[in-house]
C-alpha cells in the first residue's frame, strides 16, 4: 500500500485551506473578538472582562495570526519542496482574515475543491463541528452571493499524526532539560488541554468510535493516548522509568454550576506540591501553538502558582510551525486526495486508537445548544 509521504497527487483538490481561531491584533480589537467567540454562548460577563484583561495585558494581540503565519509559510515551503503544487489560504472563525472573505477568494480564484485544515487536533464540539458549521456559514452566504458552487473536505483529526507527536516529545525532553539536574528525573508530566463541558467531553467523536463509548469521550480517549506515547517516549529517551503523569485542563470558562473537566492545572500544580513532587513539566498537548490561552493560562496564570509554591516548572513548547508538522499537514492533504481517488493508501497513526475518520457523521461531536447545518459529513 503506498506510503503517504511518497504520494505527490493532490487531485481532486485544487487549494488547502488552514482554518484557524483567529485573534486580536491590537487593544481595539479585543472586545469585538471576544464579541465574535462568544456569540449566543452564554459565557459569563465576569469571565469575559477576565479574558478581555489576559488579551490587554499583552497590548490586546493575541499571537495566534502570527503562528498561523508562519505556519502557512512552513506548509507553502514543505509543499514547494515536495513538488506539490497547491496554493494554500488562510481563513478564520473569530477574527480577521475572515473564513467567509477567505471563500470568496478562493472562488473567485478558480477553485472548487478544497481540503481544509483545521488548527484543532482533537474530537470535540469547538475543534471539529463548530469549525464545520462555521464553514456551512460561509458556503451559504457564498451561495446567496451568486458564487459557483465549492465543495470542501476537512482533513481528518491530526492528534496521533507522527509529524504531531513526535515534535512534542522533543520539545518535553527539553523542557525537562531545563530544570534543575537534582529534580528533574523525579518532575512529573503534567499534559494540559482546554477544559470543555463535561456533557460535550462525552458525546466527543464519532457515533461508532470505540473512544466515544469511553469516559470522556474521544476528546478524553485522545489526549489520554497521546499523553501515553509521549510519556513512554520520555521514558526511553531518558531513562527513568514510570514516571508519572497526568492530564489535566486550563482555560475554563461557563457558568460556575455547569461542570467542566478537572483538574484545573493550577490546582493540579498545587496537589503536586503537597504531596512532595518537586518539579513538573507543563506539556499542552491540546493546542497547536503558543497562543494566548498558553501564553496567558500556563506562562502567565500557571508559572505564578508555580513560584508562589516554590515548585519548579518548565513548559514544553507546542508544535507551531514545526517542519515535521508542515510535512505531516502535505501527508494528510494527500491520503485524502488517494482516498478520494478510490486508491489504497497508509493512514499513518500512533498509539492505540487508529486514524480518525475522514468524513464526519451526522451525530459526530454534537452541537451542545441546538442542531445547526454543518459542512464536510455523511
Ligand atoms: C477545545 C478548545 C480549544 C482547543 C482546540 C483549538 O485550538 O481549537 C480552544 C482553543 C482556543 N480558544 C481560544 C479563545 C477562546 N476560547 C473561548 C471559549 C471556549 N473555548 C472552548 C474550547 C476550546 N477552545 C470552549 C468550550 C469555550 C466556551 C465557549 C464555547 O462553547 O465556545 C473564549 C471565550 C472566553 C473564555 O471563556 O475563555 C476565548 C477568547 C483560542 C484563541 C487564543 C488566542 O487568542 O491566542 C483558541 C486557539
Ligand atoms: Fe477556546
Amino acid at each position: 500500500m503506498p506510503d503517504s509521504r511518497t504520494l505527490t497527487d493532490p487531485a481532486p483538490y485544487d487549494a488547502l485551506l488552514l482554518l484557524s481561531f483567529g485573534g486580536p491584533e491590537g487593544p481595539e480589537d479585543v472586545v469585538p473578538f471576544l464579541e465574535n467567540v462568544t456569540r449566543g454562548r452564554g459565557i459569563p460577563k465576569e469571565r469575559l472582562a477576565e479574558v478581555g484583561k489576559h488579551y490587554f495585558l499583552f497590548g490586546g494581540v493575541s499571537p495566534i495570526n502570527e503562528q498561523n503565519r508562519e505556519l502557512l509559510a512552513a506548509l507553502r515551503e514543505d509543499f514547494s519542496g515536495h513538488g506539490l503544487d497547491l496554493p494554500v489560504y488562510w481563513g478564520n472563525r473569530n477574527w480577521a482574515p475572515y473564513l467567509v472573505d477567505t471563500l470568496r477568494e478562493m472562488a473567485s480564484d478558480g477553485h472548487r475543491r478544497i481540503a481544509v485544515l483545521a488548527t484543532s487536533a482533537y474530537a470535540g464540539y469547538s475543534g471539529c463541528r463548530q469549525y464545520r458549521e462555521n464553514l456551512a456559514d460561509a458556503l451559504a452566504t457564498l451561495a446567496e452571493e451568486g458564487l459557483p458552487e465549492l465543495r470542501v473536505d476537512k482533513l481528518r483529526h491530526f492528534y496521533n499524526h507522527p509529524g504531531f507527536v513526535q515534535p512534542m516529545i522533543d520539545a518535553t525532553l527539553a523542557a525537562l532539560a531545563e530544570l534543575p539536574t537534582a529534580v528533574r528525573d523525579r518532575a512529573h508530566l503534567a499534559f494540559t488541554t482546554h477544559s470543555i463541558p463535561e456533557a460535550m467531553a462525552e458525546t466527543s467523536g464519532a457515533p461508532q468510535d470505540p473512544a466515544r463509548g469511553r469516559p470522556g469521550g474521544a476528546y478524553v480517549a485522545q489526549h489520554l493516548d497521546v499523553a501515553r506515547l509521549i510519556a513512554a517516549a520520555v521514558e526511553e529517551a531518558t531513562g527513568v522509568a514510570d514516571r508519572p503523569w497526568e492530564l489535566v485542563y486550563q482555560s475554563r470558562s461557563g457558568a460556575p454550576h455547569v461542570p467542566w473537566l478537572e483538574p484545573d492545572i493550577c490546582d493540579h500544580l498545587e496537589s503536586l506540591h503537597t504531596a512532595g513532587v518537586p518539579a513538573a513539566v507543563m506539556v499542552p498537548i491540546g493546542f497547536v501553538s503558543d497562543h494566548m490561552e498558553v501564553k496567558y493560562d500556563l506562562d502567565t496564570e500557571a508559572v505564578a502558582k508555580a513560584a508562589e509554591l516554590g515548585l519548579p516548572v518548565a513548559r514544553a513548547a507546542t508544535v507551531g510551525a514545526d517542519a515535521r508538522f508542515a510535512a505531516a499537514v502535505r501527508e494528510l492533504l494527500l491520503e485524502r486526495a488517494a482516498v478520494e481517488r478510490g486508491l489504497p493508501v497508509e493512514r499513518r497513526a500512533l498509539g492505540g486508537l487508529g486514524p480518525s475518520h475522514d468524513v464526519c457523521a451526522v451525530a459526530c461531536c454534537p452541537n451542545p445548544r441546538a442542531p445547526r447545518r454543518a459542512a464536510a459529513e455523511i
